[in-house]
């Protein structure tokens, strides 16, 4: 199973927890709801109160194998509101994706809560899970749902007919998709004018252990690419030296000590990202004092260079790989 960190996340006013076998009677009771189930694909109506137990089963199973993360979205004062999860799966094409689905209990429309959710989640979900993207399907005669999802930063990528049980029939619907540049590419205002490009200079380093193995760490939830996994560094700061900017970067983000005579210039890479262009010289680093420790949150992995591959990074770093493969 990943390390996926606490499952407990705040979303807006809501708090997202896994579901446990005591909330049936509650999930039951605001499932059971036309209004509710017409607009979930496979859902029946009406929806037996048995279903709510082995249904909750099922999600703590999906939860320990790995394979899905499903949870309760309550009020601060535990009041249960809804549900919302991710399931993965393996599409041909697209690899390992995170199938998103969520309904609010009628009582509780008409104030966000959806939205808050979807938002966190899917943030949650990129940073934390080994997929390229989020998916999820809204009916065409839905259009919250559609909203809520472009609030969570998806777009619709297609359209599909699906299987609408409790309405017993199949239905049109929107096919959205959010990934990682879908989140960062939403967190850049808008503005009137097109902005100049901005050139970013970012010291990276290659840390190396005696093993040959490469430190990388997963960019936190909040960063922008997060749950990509990059090679520890940072942007240089005016009046600093790229060399200065690493030492102080390792220490901020990893609690390592070590002199700039340490850092032996490697290769740099060059990116043209959508919205600024990445300056990134790339150090390798034999010697340091201290243990790395994650300090911003991250997590932490000493890859061999055969298993770079295996890590989703940022496109800017791609180039490297085969350069280490090379080096050790
Ligand atoms: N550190 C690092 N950044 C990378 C790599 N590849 C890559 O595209 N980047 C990009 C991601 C970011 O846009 C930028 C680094 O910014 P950052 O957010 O990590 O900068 P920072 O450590 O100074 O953190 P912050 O204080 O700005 O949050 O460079 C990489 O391998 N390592
Ligand atoms: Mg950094």
């Amino acid at each position: 199973m990943p390390d996926t960190g606490p499952l407990l996340l705040e979303a807006g006013p809501c708090l997202l927890r896994p579901l446990q076998p005591d909330d049936a009677t509650t999930l039951h009771h605001l499932v059971n709801d036309w209004e509710v189930v017409r607009m979930l694909s496979r859902l029946p109506f009406p929806y037996p109160r048995d279903l709510a137990d082995s249904w909750i089963a099922s999600t703590c199973q999906m939860q320990a194998e790995g394979e899905g993360y499903h949870f309760a979205i309550t009020a601060t004062d535990g009041t249960f509101l809804g549900c919302i999860g991710v399931r993965l799966h393996t599409l041909p094409q697209a690899g390992r994706i995170g199938l998103l689905g969520y309904w609010i209990g009628r009582p509780y429309w008409g104030q966000g809560i959806a939205t808050h959710a979807a938002t966190r989640i899917t943030r949650w979900a990129l940073a934390h899970l080994d997929i390229t993207a989020l998916r999820a399907t809204a009916a065409q005669d839905n259009p919250a749902s559609i909203k809520v999802l472009e609030h969570a930063g998806f777009r619709q990528c297609g359209t599909d007919r699906q299987m609408f049980t409790a309405r017993g029939t199949e239905l049109p619907v929107a096919v959205m998709e959010a990934n990682r540049s879908d989140l960062d590419m939403r967190s850049t205002p808008a503005t009137a004018q097109p902005a100049p490009r901005k050139l970013v200079l970012v010291s990276a380093a290659a840390l190396i252990d005696a093993q040959g193995h490469i430190l990388l760490a997963r960019r936190p939830e909040g960063k922008s690419m997060a749950g990509l996994w990059e090679f520890p560094g940072g942007k240089v700061e005016a009046g600093e030296t790229p060399e200065a900017a690493l030492v102080r970067e390792l220490h901020e983000e990893l609690g390592l000590d070590m002199s700039r005579a340490c850092l032996a210039p490697f290769t740099f890479a060059s990116h043209a990202y959508p919205t600024f262009d990445l300056l990134m010289p790339l150090y390798i680093c034999r010697r340091w004092q201290g243990t790395p420790t994650p300090r911003e949150g991250q997590k932490l992995a000493w890859v061999a260079p055969a298993d770079l591959r295996n890590y989703a990074m940022p496109e800017a770093d791609l180039p490297f790989i085969p350069l280490l493969e090379e080096l050790l």
